[in-house]
């Protein structure tokens, strides 16, 4: 049995992900975690989540919560994956990552957690998008700069970052087919006399509306035609379920980094 820790349990991913774990034979539920002054702080799973039977009792202290697992289940906030990131390596727990929003400086700490234990992050759990990304790869070495990549996503009204971590999972993807670094062609809030686009210049467009789960689209949009790929989830279950699949793989793992592409072996 795989002794999983949710942190953020309380959110609308940590609720989600409580269900997954319930669900999966392989995992059992051993701790989870909400901010400090959150109401359901000190009660039972069972008595604030509606279909949960689960005992565990909801904590404010990450570590003591991190102490008892195997694995920690992470979609909060970046400076609190920071710490939670700490902890796990502190712990030797793996750490299974769908905060986005991470700075280069948030990435580096994860670097250097990753010598002490195993961590898998993606922007994205779902199998579709992992897919996307590597026929978007595909399509971006394929075709050359003679085609404009833009990258167009829409999530609900509660979202707090842009672009959102698939949409910049599909821009490095499109940099790598090209053998460009993302840094050097990311064009993105166009407003205004801008210009005339920059060729090769990869650009992000972020809608935000009601309760959108989340849309992405990688448009190549050439001379006389106009190449789209998409993806659409219209259920954060999709997520939850791939975070416990990537769990249950990163305990076998040796120390390091990994993404959802090594979990479902698509590279
Ligand atoms: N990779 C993927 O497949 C997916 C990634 N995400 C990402 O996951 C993250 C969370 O999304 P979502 O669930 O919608 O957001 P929510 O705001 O609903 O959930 C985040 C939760 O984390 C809690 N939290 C923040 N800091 C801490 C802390 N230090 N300790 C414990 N809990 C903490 C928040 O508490 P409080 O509410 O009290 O502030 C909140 O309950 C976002 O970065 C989002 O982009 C989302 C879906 C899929
Ligand atoms: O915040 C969300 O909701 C989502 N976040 C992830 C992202 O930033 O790409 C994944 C998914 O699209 C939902």
């Amino acid at each position: 049995m795989i002794g999983v820790t949710i942190t953020g349990v309380s959110g609308r991913m940590g609720q989600m992900l409580a269900r997954a774990v319930a669900q999966d034979a392989r995992c059992e539920l051993v701790g989870a975690t909400a901010l400090p002054d959150h109401e359901w702080i000190g009660r039972r799973l069972r008595d604030v989540l509606p279909d949960s039977a689960s005992d565990v009792v909801v904590g404010a202290e990450a570590v003591d919560a991190i102490a008892n697992a195997d694995v920690v289940i992470d979609f909060t906030a970046p400076e609190a994956t920071r710490e939670h990131a700490t902890l796990c390596a502190q712990a030797g727990a793996a750490h299974v990552i769908g905060t986005t929003g991470l700075d280069a400086d948030d990435l580096e700490h994860l670097t250097r957690c990753a010598v002490h234990t195993t961590i898998v992050r993606a922007g994205n759990f779902s199998l579709g998008v992992n897919l996307l990304t590597v026929l978007t790869r595909k399509v971006a070495e394929a075709l050359g700069d003679d085609f404009d990549i833009e990258i167009v996503e829409m999530h609900h009204r509660h979202k707090v970052d842009a672009p959102s971590g698939t949409a910049l999972m599909l821009g490095e993807a499109a940099a790598e087919g090209r053998g460009v670094a993302l840094d050097d062609m990311r064009e993105s809030g166009r407003d205004g006399m801008t210009g005339e686009r920059q060729r090769g210049a990869i650009g992000f467009a972020a809608l935000r509306g009601g309760d959108v789960v989340g849309e992405h689209q990688a448009i190549f949009a050439g001379t006389g035609e106009r190449i789209t790929l998409g993806h659409i989830a219209s259920d954060r279950m999709l997520f939850a379920r791939g975070a416990v699949a990537a769990a249950v793989w990163a305990r076998d793992q040796a120390a390091g980094e990994y993404d959802m592409v090594d979990v479902l072996g698509l590279s």
